[in-house]
């Protein structure tokens, strides 16, 4: 038995202007996996969230989801497939509950009260639902955009940034909603700008620039294969150049003499134990430190040195 829910192979769009927003992109979702695209602006995150949820027509390639084909047997599949998109397009004039309940409407499902009772009160939403979305504040009007897609129920959700432009405390409680979603077994699929987002919501994280998939893997696995360690260390006096007993690190010497840089190891913890063995050599050497910052890259540092690698090699 397979839990692959969503396969994607060779998918390339080239928009009518020529643009190709997908260049051939493969990728393999998991049952019950919450996945993070992460790219920076035009790299075609929402273009494949697009093809997958039948709003942009592939140029070439294959999508497949719950062992369906999408081209030819879309009908079953895209009922289980819900989307969160970057923006409200209609309802605007519509009160809260009715715009939800017709979400599911839409997916030919049939009424169920208690149901959206229940996913607007998940979104604090309820004490709102007779008000019309328009009257609603931005972060509320993104709650809707969410009840509206959890309304029917789906089993593969895709959120387009679900969280741009919402304040920190929103922010928090839709991921704990989506946290909840998983939780009952929906696989998500979320683009997000916020690095954060997805070191702390994803299981896998996915990189996208140009239309191709840069990489992808377990968020543990890119830490450990890409992180880097830095440290800072204060010296008591400057120094003109790097005596020898350190040369077999890779430090640098910076401030004027007045700092030895680290920049090391793999994310595994073997750049803390060098920096350990650095400071046992300094000290050995007779050089005096009086200070010593030590911290490990962030997803953030991780995916801006990837793609600005990226841009180097295409130089
Ligand atoms: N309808 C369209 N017609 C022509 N070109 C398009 C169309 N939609 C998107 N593009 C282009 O395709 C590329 C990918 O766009 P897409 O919106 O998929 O990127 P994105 O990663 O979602 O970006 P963002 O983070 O800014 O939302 C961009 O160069 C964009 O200008």
């Amino acid at each position: 038995m397979s839990d692959t829910i969503l396969e994607i192979e060779g998918l390339t769009k080239v928009y009518s202007g020529g643009v190709k927003a997908l260049d051939s992109v493969d990728l393999e979702i998991k049952q019950g996996e919450i996945f993070a695209l992460l790219g920076p602006n035009g790299a075609g995150k929402t273009t494949l969230i697009g093809a997958v949820c039948g709003l942009v027509r592939p140029t070439s390639g294959r999508i497949v989801a719950f062992g369906k084909d999408l081209a030819t047997e879309w009908r079953g599949a895209r009922a289980r497939i819900g989307l969160v998109p970057q923006e409200l397009s209609t309802d605007m004039f519509e009160p809260v509950k009715q715009a939800v309940a017709y979400s599911r409407g839409l997916f030919g499902l049939p009424p169920d009260d208690a149901r959206i009772e229940e996913v607007l009160r998940s979104l604090n939403l309820w004490e709102k639902r007779d008000e019309k979305i328009m009257a609603l504040s931005g972060g509320m009007k993104r709650r809707v955009l969410i009840a509206k897609a959890m309304a029917h129920e789906p089993d593969l959700l895709f959120l387009d940034e679900p969280t741009a432009g919402v304040d920190v405390e929103l922010r928090k409680t839709m991921w704990a909603q989506i946290d909840a979603m998983r939780a009952r077994g929906v696989t998500i699929i979320l683009t997000t700008h916020y690095i954060e987002e997805a070191e702390e919501m994803a299981d896998r994280v996915g990189i996208i620039r140009d239309g191709r998939i840069l990489m992808v893997d377990d968020k543990s696995a890119m830490m450990a294969r890409l992180g880097r360690t830095e440290a800072i260390i204060d010296l008591a006096n400057p120094m003109t150049e790097l005596p020898d007993a350190i040369s077999r690190f890779p430090v640098s010497l910076e401030s004027d003499g007045i700092q030895i840089c680290y920049r090391g190891g793999d994310g595994t913890g073997k750049g803390k134990a060098e920096v350990a063995d650095l400071t046992k050599a300094l000290t050995g050497a007779g050089i005096d430190y009086v200070g010593i910052d030590i911290r490990d890259s962030s997803l953030e540092d991780i995916f801006v040195g990837l793609v600005e690698r990226k841009e180097g090699e295409d130089a």
